[in-house]
């Protein structure tokens, strides 16, 4: 199964209609792939909040979604095309992933739940997704997770119950939090036994400087490729029989003690 991620350089001079022109010309290239990834809000970019009203747009029939479904169709590849500052009809905003078929049709929609932001810019301006979203591709079930969940293992864990065996993560990272992101990446690929795709976004754009970094990582927590800071393709081969083959060999999961008591009091 080859996947590729397109690590998208948010520039600020680079209005994001133009942005969605040469992004859907980049996913079009990509012909023969069996899974593309985009980053996190790469329309606007994730630190843009001044931007995410105006910027805002319906799941189906927006301009992101619109040009995302039609580059989807023209590779016919599988396309997880990031996401984008949804507006749904009673006027709220979410951090929305979307992911289409090489029909272009749209198989699933997650709205991040965990906003970052700590009451500021987009946890302010954007309201929490309140379901665990898994979608079946061809080769293997893929979990859905957007930047900041990064730090939330327990979504990870429900994820994993639900049957993901590749979590695709895309993401606005700031550089100056870098080793956290590999470390997290690797983390989450370790404890769920699975693939994670991790497609962050490069630039600076709202004076946030990006980490680039995507990373693919794979169920044993190897790098199997990590980007650098500037716009980037990184394509790679998986096998989506590791998933069970090391869950398998290496039963960790098994291992669980669920329904453990909470503590009664505060330890000694
Ligand atoms: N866009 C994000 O969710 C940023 C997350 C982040 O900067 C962090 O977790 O650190």
């Amino acid at each position: 199964m080859r996947a590729t991620l397109l690590q998208i350089d948010v520039d600020p001079a680079e209005e994001p209609a133009e942005r969605r022109v040469r992004v859907a010309a980049t996913v079009r290239a990509q012909a023969g792939a069996d899974l593309v990834v985009l980053p996190e809000l790469w329309p606007v970019g994730a630190f843009a909040a001044e931007r995410f009203a105006a910027e805002a747009e319906p799941v189906e029939g927006g301009p992101t979604a619109e040009a995302m479904a039609a580059a989807a169709r023209d590779a016919g590849v599988w396309l997880h095309a990031g996401s984008v500052v949804e507006r749904d009809p009673e006027g709220s905003l979410f951090n929305t992933s979307l992911v289409f078929g090489p029909d272009g049709e749209l198989r699933g929609a997650y709205r991040k739940i965990h906003r970052f932001g700590f009451d500021q810019g987009e946890a302010a301006l954007m309201a929490p997704g309140e379901r665990v979203v898994g979608v079946r591709h061809p080769e293997a079930v893929l979990g859905l997770a957007t930047c900041y969940d990064l730090r939330f293992p327990e979504l990870f864990r429900l994820l994993v119950d639900d049957g993901a065996e590749i979590l695709v993560v895309p993401a606005g990272w700031p550089a100056r939090r870098l080793a956290h992101w590999r470390v997290l990446v690797q983390a989450r690929a370790v404890e769920s036994q699975a693939y994670v795709l991790a497609c962050g976004t490069a630039g600076t754009h709202a004076g946030v400087e990006q980490a680039g970094h995507s990373m693919v990582v794979d169920p044993w927590g190897t790098i199997l490729c990590e980007g650098g800071t500037g716009e980037e393709v990184l394509t790679v081969d998986l096998q989506p029989s590791l998933v069970a083959s090391t869950r398998a060999e290496f039963p960790v999961l098994r291992d669980r003690l669920l329904g453990l008591p909470r503590p009664s009091g505060p330890a000694r």
